[in-house]
């Protein structure tokens, strides 16, 4: 975490001892981070070890959760989770910018829209989007509040390996552009590698681990210090895989 000028820290996100538990049962047991302004997260964890338990957290959806720990986090924060939780009833762009005050909304709008790639589809209705294309929606609608702090649960998870692989290089794109504090719930080894700044991994209730990816963008799975990562964190994962035996 870089210090600014007056002391004042650039964390945008900070938890200490974030403890949340359902039916007497501990899930979160002393969760402690911290996210820098601008800075790129990916979260993985076991299914079950409490990622989305955290996001909500984050995103102040928990209320009915008893818990207890510290807990700073902007006001002004956008969710994305897996489906794009679109109005059915109202038009892309009513989606779009539902909500969102000021005399300009809907020039806003259509310039979100355009920079996720859907530029002249203002009028269609949700159902008319093929299920990338409503993820795409759903990044509009987060993006034109220019958030501080974007929270996606496994926004990318219901899509295809071929969509999923543009939505990466889409959000890479609007991260670098509108350069939210970004948190992404993923069991995706790999999109975690390459999309992020720095992997935390959840197990037991705690940050097991915190590895900073230093690799230079654009990443590529090929690159061997990539590999070298992917391993890391399987392992941290509690993937153990055995090498390929020589059949020759
Ligand atoms: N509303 C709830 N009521 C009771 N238990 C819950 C509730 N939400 C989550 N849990 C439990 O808390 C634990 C953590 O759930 P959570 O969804 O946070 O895990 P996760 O890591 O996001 O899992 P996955 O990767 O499978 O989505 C699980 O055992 C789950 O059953």
């Amino acid at each position: 975490m870089a210090p600014v000028a007056g002391g004042l820290s650039e964390s945008v996100v900070r938890t200490k001892d974030l403890r949340r538990g359902f039916d007497g049962r501990a899930v979160l047991r002393g969760v402690d981070i911290e996210i820098a302004r601008g800075e790129f997260i990916a979260l993985l964890g076991r299914s079950g070890s409490g990622k989305s338990t955290l996001l909500r957290a984050l995103a102040e959806l928990d209320y009915d959760v008893p818990g207890s720990g510290e807990l700073d986090v902007p006001a002004n924060r956008s969710v994305v989770f897996q489906d794009s939780r679109l109005l059915p009833w109202a038009r892309v762009l009513d989606n779009v910018i539902l909500g969102l005050g000021g005399p300009n909304a809907r020039e806003r709008g259509k310039i979100a829209l355009a920079e996720v790639g859907l530029a002249g589809r203002e009028k269609a209705w949700p159902k008319e989007l093929s299920g990338g294309e409503q993820q795409r929606v759903a990044l509009a609608r987060s993006l034109v509040r220019e958030p501080e702090l974007l929270l996606a649960d496994e926004p990318f998870g219901a899509l295809d390996a071929l969509t999923r692989i543009k939505m990466h290089v889409l959000l890479q794109e609007l991260c670098e552009r509108h350069r939210p504090a970004v948190l992404l719930v993923t069991h995706d080894v790999d999109e975690a590698v390459l999309l992020a700044d720095r992997v935390l991994v959840l197990d037991e209730g705690s940050i097991a681990l915190d590895l900073r990816i230093e690799l230079n963008r654009p990443r590529t799975h090929r690159d061997p210090e990539f590999i070298e990562l992917r391993e890391i964190l399987l392992t941290s994962l509690g993937v153990d895989r055995e090498p390929v035996a020589a059949t020759a």
